[in-house]
């Protein structure tokens, strides 16, 4: 797929890399919940977004709801943890997380959920990663984000309205951390703004999904 930015987003940097994480910056979101926050983390953002968007190799799915198969609305890949990641910028992220991580969370990022909303009829309906240990245990989720800026919101499970909205932005990136996943549901709401493409790039924990 061959997509481009408008070039209002842009960086003008070849080189992509990882900046260093010291900028991070945490916010204690209650339920023993947090997430830390930098903006603009990845240099080069551009030129990773249009690799991804043209390299990877990406999957329309379906899921039966309420006895009808609906479209599941934005596209999908996955690397597991033996997988080889479609982009050397991605291990550089992953390796800078895993690194920096390494004592609270004891134990590596190793696989890359990647998502691909084409436009604001793209999104995640609120959910929790909770489908591997995320469920029962404290954990971390990583989420770079690319492209087109689209607001991360959460919510207590326990119910209520969004009470955190979280603007991310091209080259951003945001950690869940904490019992986000079972305490806390997130969503990347659809919008009626007209909005560019953007990818997620989401680093867990092996087990963790
Ligand atoms: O696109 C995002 O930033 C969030 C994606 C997400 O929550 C998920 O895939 O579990
Ligand atoms: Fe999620």
């Amino acid at each position: 797929m061959a997509v481009h930015l408008q070039n209002s987003l842009f960086d003008q940097e070849d080189e992509i890399a990882p900046r260093p994480l010291d900028g991070l910056r945490r916010t204690d979101i209650g339920l023993g919940a947090w997430i830390d926050v930098l903006p603009q983390w990845l240099v080069g953002a551009d030129a990773l977004f249009e690799a991804l968007a043209r390299d990877v190799e990406w999957r329309a799915e379906q899921r039966v709801m309420y006895e009808r198969t609906v479209e599941v609305p934005r596209l999908l890949s996955f690397f597991g943890d033996r997988d080889a990641l479609p982009h050397p910028a991605l291990d550089a992220a992953r390796s800078a997380l895993s690194r920096h991580y390494a004592a609270e969370l004891g134990e590596p990022f190793t696989t890359a959920g990647l998502c691909f909303y084409r436009d604001g009829r793209d999104g995640v309906a609120w959910h929790g990663d909770t489908i591997g240990r995320g469920g029962t245990e404290d954990t971390m989720v990583a989420i770079v984000s690319l492209g087109a800026p689209r607001n991360l919101v959460l919510r207590p499970r326990s119910g209520g309205p969004a009470a955190v909205r979280m603007p991310l932005g091209h080259g951003d990136l945001i950690v869940m951390g904490g019992s986000c996943q079972r305490s806390w549901e997130h969503a990347i709401p659809k919008t009626a703004r007209p909005v560019g493409p953007r990818i997620s790039v989401q680093f867990r924990p092996r087990g963790v999904r």
